[in-house]
Parts: structure tokens; sequence; C-alpha cells
């Protein structure tokens, strides 16, 4: 079976860029696959890199679709190199959709991102209004007092509404004592409230410091969760043979290739909650997908910012 290749570059830019620990993300650029088989039936994908997060650049998942033929096979799809995970992603996903084993988007849970900072105190009730129980805040950018400060508004005056919870994101921002001091905070919060819970603080220190999030979760009631220490398949199985038992957040647009994740989620039974890179809807659909067939877990999945871009809602 031979399938014909195409691709396009895109580009969407956000109401007002993405602040977190790593800078300011203002504009979300990826690529686009189409497949089509002999029938004329076409499967579409996306390569959704995020280098900065430790996938492939675009402008390396460029140059791998510009060297490919017109014409591919199968064959090729299963044999992309794991340096390029989010090429794997997006062309695998093409050919599920293209072999008609893509099913509806399924409905789960979603977490909806607050933007950084003070900012999200003013925001919260909205996110709220529009359905969301769960939503995720960043940390790590401002002064430690500061958002210390901002948490404990934020968390009184979400607590006033039955049922909801927060993540906090410090992409990896954060030292080790400062780590500890939140933590002790978010334990407060949640032991001294019968309804409002801080979920799970995520990666709070550096990717290479795995060592000291180990450290981190024996004292504390708040879980921890890993997410720029595993955001690809290779560092998942590192992170567990080291010993983490903690939550994985998953990223399927840039962690790899979907049968890998597959085969590696049940090998090895993690704790995942999936979420986005800011990809459009193809890839998210594909994200999706994955999500409800390998998530066991009640936990909410991290796709709520399409309100972020200029173009939707
Ligand atoms: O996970 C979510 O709930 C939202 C997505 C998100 O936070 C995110 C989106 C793009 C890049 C990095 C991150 C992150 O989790 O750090
Ligand atoms: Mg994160």
């Amino acid at each position: 079976m031979t399938i014909k290749f195409k691709f396009n570059k895109y580009s969407r830019r956000f109401k007002q860029p993405l602040k977190t620990h790593h800078g300011l993300w203002g504009v979300r650029e990826g690529i686009i696959i189409e497949l089509m088989d002999e029938k004329g039936k076409v499967g579409w994908g996306e390569i959704a890199p995020l280098s900065w997060f430790g996938s492939e650049t675009l402008r390396e998942a460029m140059d791998f679709c510009e060297s490919l033929p017109g014409i591919i096979t199968e064959n090729l799809i299963f044999s992309i190199p794991m340096s390029l995970p989010a090429c794997q992603f997006g062309l695998e996903s093409a050919l599920t959709q293209l072999q008609g084993n893509d099913e509806e988007i399924p409905k789960l849970e979603n977490s909806g991102l607050l933007p950084t900072g003070k900012a999200g105190l003013s925001a919260w009730k909205d996110l709220v209004n529009r359905g969301y129980t769960t939503l995720k805040w960043k940390i790590g950018v401002d002064s430690i007092d500061n958002e210390l400060n901002w948490l404990e508004i934020l968390a009184s005056q979400m607590s006033e509404i039955q049922g909801l919870s927060l993540r906090l994101d410090a992409n990896g921002g954060l030292n080790f004592a400062e780590s500890d001091r939140l933590l002790d905070i978010c334990d407060r919060i949640s032991l001294g409230d019968t309804s409002f819970k801080i979920e799970f603080l995520e990666q709070p220190l550096g990717v290479n410091e795995l060592e000291g999030m180990l450290a981190l979760t024996k004292g504390h009631l708040t879980s921890i969760a890993l997410d720029e220490s595993v955001a690809t398949l290779t560092q998942i199985n590192q992170c567990y043979q080291q010993g983490w038992r903690g939550i994985f957040v998953i990223k399927p647009a840039i962690v790899g290739s979907p049968k890998q994740l597959r085969k590696l989620y049940h090998t090895l039974g993690i704790d995942g909650v999936f979420s986005s890179v800011f990809e459009t809807e193809i890839g998210q659909k594909a994200s999706l997908q994955l999500a409800a067939e390998l998530c066991q877990s009640h936990r909410a999945v991290g796709f709520g910012i399409n309100h972020w871009f200029v173009d939707t809602d």
C-alpha cells in the first residue's frame, strides 16, 4: 500500500503570550500532515514540536518532512527515529485516521489553563462559568513571596464554590527550599478545606533534578507530577527506572510514537495526566483519543487551552 504525503506549515497567535518559567510564548507554529491512500481516502496529522520542552525543533521537523518523498509507506512511518518524537506522533496519528481506526473525540473532564501570575486571580471565575471544575495556574515566574500570597488568595476565593480543584505548574522554576515551602502551604490548604483541593504541583524543579523531586514527595500530602522531566518516552522510562511512582504528565504530541506509548504505558502501569502543547484540533483529537484509551484514572485532561487562541471561542 503506497501513501501520498503532503505537509503544510501553520502559525496561530495567542490572544496573550503564555508566560512560563521558560519565558514568553506568543505564536504556535507547527506542521499539518495530509496522507492519502490509493482510493483517495485522507488522514490528517499534526507535528507540533516544543523544543524548549525537549522535542525536536520546528526546523528539524521541517527538514524531516522536506526529506520525505511524495509517496511513502507504513514502514517508513514506523521507522521515524526517537530523536523526532513530534514527527512520530504526527505521521502515526495521520496513518491511524487514514486506516479508519480513529473514533469520535471523547468527552473527558478537562482542566482550564489560567493566565500566569496575578492575572489568574481575576480570570478563574470566567473559566468556572465555562464549566471547568479543575484549573491550572502557572508559577515559578514572579517572586516566591508574591506567588505564595496570590495562591492563598486564589485558594480562598475558589474554595467558596464547592468541588473545585487547582493544579500548580512551576515549569521547573523553583528550588528545593521554595518547593518545600509551597508544598507545606498546599498541604495546609487541602487539609483545612473539605471541598477545595490542590490536586498536584507540576515540575517544581529542573529536568535533571529527579532526586530532589523524589525527596519532596516524602513528607508532603500534595502530589507531585513530572512534566518536563518526562517529555519523551525515553525520559518516562528513565524516571520510572529511577523510582518515580508519582504522576506523569503525558503530552502525546511530543512524547513520541503512539504505538510505543501504548506499550510503555501498559508495561509500567503509570498514573498519567494527558496534556496539550497548544496544538490545533487535529493534534488534540489524536491526543484525546489516546487519553481516553489509556488513562485509567479520573484525572482531568489538560486541554483547556482553546480560549488562548485568537481564532477560536
Ligand atoms: O497541561 C495543561 O493543563 C495545559 C497545558 C500546559 O500547561 C502547557 C502547554 C504548553 C506547553 C507546556 C505546558 C505545561 O504543562 O508546562
Ligand atoms: Mg507543565
